[in-house]
């Protein structure tokens, strides 16, 4: 039987190393907020059943205006309010899902490609979890606190970890249970499942995905759009 599966798009943070008054994730990137380019990418996808936008409380409602604007306003997609951390805001947009499945993913990487998005679904869909990665390119140190190396790891078994991140519905929100019990706070959702002793898997995306963090990061977004509409 197919499986039927779920995102949950969380776009509630307030961008503070971006320094800009809006939030980064409704700045515009030709003509339309970043988190829309994003929603974009997983309207694509017609597997996916449910979408949820999750966004801070005050935006909610400009938010679903400019899903509306876009075109996007079909009866997969739903605006809910977030909470103080990323990992609060996940869990806020999970309770809204019944699917079996569930992609979790940054509203700021709006560059992620359909077809990365599809083979961690399908990872997940075979593994019970599965994350999109690529393998890091610098040699990666261990610092302590007085600025000194401490260790070098080796770095063929190292990836930098992206999003979407792919689980059974099911473990990702017993997984948020157990840290919200245990006061645990983790920086991806893989994190929490890895808790609960589950295998995830990694699957290989692009360096482009990038996650848009730092005022520079805007300058790349602009010009990775401008190639996208060259093409
Ligand atoms: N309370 C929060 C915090 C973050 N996010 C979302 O999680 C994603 C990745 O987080 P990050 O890049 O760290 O965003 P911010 O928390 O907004 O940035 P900063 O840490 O610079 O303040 C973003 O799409 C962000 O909107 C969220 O939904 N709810
Ligand atoms: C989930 C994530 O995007 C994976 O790289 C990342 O861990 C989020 O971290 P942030 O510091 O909250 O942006």
């Amino acid at each position: 039987m197919t499986k039927s599966w779920g995102a949950v798009i969380v776009a509630a943070g307030r961008g503070s190393r971006m320094k800009t008054s809006e939030s980064k994730q409704f700045l515009l990137l030709q003509d339309k907020p970043i988190f829309i380019h994003t929603l974009e990418v997983f309207n694509r996808i017609p597997m996916i059943k449910d979408i949820i936008v999750v966004t801070g409380a005050p935006d909610v409602k400009r938010c679903e205006e400019w899903i509306k604007q876009s075109g996007l306003h079909d009866h997969r997609t739903f605006v809910v309010a977030g909470g103080k951390e990323r990992q609060d805001s996940v869990y806020a947009g999970l309770q809204k899902l019944e699917t079996d499945y569930v992609l979790i993913h940054d509203g700021v990487r709006p560059f992620v490609q359909p077809d990365h998005i599809e083979a961690c679904m399908k990872a997940a869909e075979q593994f019970g979890a599965a994350v999109l990665a690529v393998p890091v390119k610098d040699t990666i140190k261990q610092v302590s606190t007085d600025g000194m190396i401490t260790a070098t790891p080796d770095r063929s078994s190292l990836w930098s970890i992206q999003t979407p991140q792919a689980f059974r519905l099911s473990d990702v929100i017993e997984a948020h249970k157990l840290a919200i019990e245990s006061g645990f706070a983790g920086t991806d959702d893989a994190m929490l499942v890895e808790r609960l002793g589950r295998q995830v898997k990694i699957v290989e995306g692009s360096y482009t995905n990038i996650k848009i963090t730092t005022p520079e990061d805007l300058d790349y977004a602009a010009f990775m759009q401008k190639g996208e509409r060259e093409q």
